[in-house]
């Protein structure tokens, strides 16, 4: 018995969790020597998107045929080479819709349809006239396999369920006749639960018995149908089936995980590690409960690992806008590379690696001669580059009370073209803050931009109205101007050796100490940190005389 040491002050929970088993007294899961963990990934395995199979997508309202068609041309132009159309038998829906794309030529040549069918010889034929004409075609069988699945669901045992996939294939086999194009597929559902011996006996039965070759190879799809265990459990399932099916050669392995723990893309990076050549899941992981396994993940965390993904991504709204509409649902905004949110920094530390990163990125590129959409990505915090996915940079960074300086001179840089110089980002930083923390809103670049001019643009107690500056002497200039400064109100002149020491000089006429400690400029602005009186502060100006305006504002914000 373990006993829960003192530094874990957690306390049982009221929770019957006594009413659930692990998975080990479950079903019986063959380990030898494990040769997955190991392993790498370095092509994509075949991705089989089953999106279209009526009663996959549980959806409240199923897609009709228009919103199929528009889910089918998307999945072909991204670049799936092996599509589920339909569950034929299911409905009129998808009888007509896989109808449909073969009346219509829909289906491209070098895209291969796949139609799901129970093992009942009724819906096999019925399954077979919807893909009547088609030239290729993958016919899916499936049915339960699981102890209790047999025991509840189908009320067959071993023996029954064996006869049943028998006839059911032959009857496959009689229908596809000699016709080239049709391939099988097998899949004994709930996989996960059931003893490893039965899936090599059902599926080295099929492998023989759909007499498959190399080069007509049968698929056999092993789905993790409800999850139950951690993704390692289901990756010795794999290899253990991986290493042990008769004719090989002859078989695509495949794998269907699903995510009731939460972990179907690990449970099918594991099952490629450990031999699965194909994975059938979902766009951004639709499906029954919570779903299937989201392809766009799988294929992106590919792509985030330098290998190809072997499929087009590249404009990731579109795709996500697309399957919204057919769908009829949301993705969510933190979902994985695609959701609203996910190049988004909001907090400080993270937006001031982003921005660095960001203009080493640049810099990096323009030394090396490699335009920036080539070049090696290495920002932190960002897995890709957002541009690689069809987004902009305005969205990666936002403004709130969580953020600093960093992203605060950024979006003001990019939205407003105003640099702000190192030295003012803290005190500018704080001005917005402070604003946000009052309203508990984000900043958008239009009430940054708003906050900076109210800070350091508006006028202030001192204001300079009619004002010149010449050169009298090489290095001598002299300002003149009228200032309203209280009772110190009038005309003042000062000299210096440029026209912001002689403006400084024309100030202490009217009373004011002013030392300029910092000056910058960029082609937009002008930015002056001075002590006034005693009191530090910075300015801002922009327009022809700015740098006067810098000081002047400064003097203001010292004076407040
Ligand atoms: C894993 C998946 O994604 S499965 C896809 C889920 N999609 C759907 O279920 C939607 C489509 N299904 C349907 O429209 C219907 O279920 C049909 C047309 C296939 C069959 O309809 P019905 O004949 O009315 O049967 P029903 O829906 O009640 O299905 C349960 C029966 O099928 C049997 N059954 C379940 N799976 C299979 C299978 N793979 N092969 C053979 N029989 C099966 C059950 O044992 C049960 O038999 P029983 O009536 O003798 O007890
Ligand atoms: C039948 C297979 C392919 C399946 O959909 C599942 O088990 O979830």
């Amino acid at each position: 018995m373990t006993t829960t040491p003192s530094w874990n002050p957690q306390r049982p929970s009221p929770m019957p969790y006594h009413r659930y088993r692990p998975y080990q007294e479950r079903v019986h899961v063959p380990a030898g020597d494990r040769r997955w963990p190991s392993a790498r990934i370095e092509r994509a395995p075949l991705w089989v998107p089953v999106d279209l199979r009526d009663g996959n997508q549980a959806l409240a309202e199923p897609m009709d045929t228009p919103r199929k068609r528009r889910f089918f041309d998307l999945l072909v132009t991204t670049g799936f080479k092996e599509i589920e159309i339909g569950y034929p038998s299911a409905s009129r829906t998808d009888f007509g819709f896989v109808r449909h794309l073969v009346d219509g030529g829909a289906v491209p040549d070098d895209v291969t349809p796949v139609v799901f069918t129970p093992a009942r010889t009724d819906l096999i034929d019925r399954t077979f006239d919807a893909i009547e004409g088609l030239p290729r075609a993958v016919v899916h069988l499936y049915i339960a396999t699981s102890p209790v699945w047999r025991d509840v669901v189908l009320g067959r045992d071993r023996d029954e369920v064996r006869r049943t996939v028998r006839r059911a294939a032959e009857h496959m086999a009689r229908r596809a006749g000699d016709a080239p194009g049709v391939r099988f597929q097998f899949s004994p559902e709930t996989f996960n639960l059931t003893e490893p011996d039965f899936v090599l006996e059902l599926c080295d039965g099929l492998t023989r018995l759909w007499d498959a070759s190399p080069d007509r190879p049968v698929t056999h799809n092993l789905p993790a149908t409800v999850e139950i265990a951690t993704p390692n459990v289901y990756a010795d399932q794999i290899e253990y089936v991986h290493r042990n099916l008769s004719r090989r050669g002859s078989v695509i392995l495949s794998v269907h995980p699903h995510n009731d723990r939460g972990t179907g893309v690990a449970c099918a990076e594991l099952a490629v590690l450990a031999g699965a050549q194909r994975v059938e899941g979902c766009l951004f992981g639709n499906g029954e409960r919570t779903g299937n396994v989201d392809l766009v993940t799988l294929a992106l965390n590919l792509y985030a690992q330098g290998v190809d993904p072997m499929v087009d991504f590249g404009d990731i709204d579109a795709v996500r806008e697309t399957v919204e509409h057919c769908n009829r649902l949301p993705v969510h905004p933190r979902h994985p590379y695609a959701g609203e949110l996910v190049h988004t920094a909001f907090s400080g530390t993270h937006q001031d690696a982003i921005g660095k990163g960001l203009a080493h990125h640049a810099r990096r590129a323009a030394e090396s001669g490699v335009p920036e959409r080539q070049a090696p990505w290495a920002v932190p915090y960002l897995p890709v580059d957002p541009a690689d996915l069809g987004r902009s940079y305005e969205a990666v960074i936002r403004v709130n009370s969580q953020s600093g300086k960093g992203g605060v001179a950024y979006l003001l840089n990019r939205h407003a073209g105003i640099d702000l110089p190192p030295g003012m980002r803290p005190e500018f930083a704080r001005i917005v803050q402070e604003a946000t923390d009052d309203s508990g809103r984000e900043a958008t670049p239009k009430e940054l931009y708003e906050l900076f001019q109210a800070a350091y643009l508006t006028e202030g107690a001192v204001r300079l109205h009619a004002w010149s500056t010449h050169e009298e002497a090489p290095g001598v200039h002299r300002f003149v101007c009228t200032l309203e400064a209280g009772d110190r109100t009038g005309d003042h002149e000062g000299t210096g050796t440029g026209p912001l020491t002689a403006f400084v000089d024309a100030l202490a006429g009217a009373g004011l100490t002013v030392d300029v400690l910092d000056f910058a400029q960029d082609g937009t602005a002008a930015f002056a940190e001075c002590r006034v009186n005693g009191v530090t502060a910075w300015g801002a100006g922009t327009g022809p005389s700015a740098a006067v305006q810098a000081v002047l504002s400064a003097v203001n914000r010292g004076l407040r």
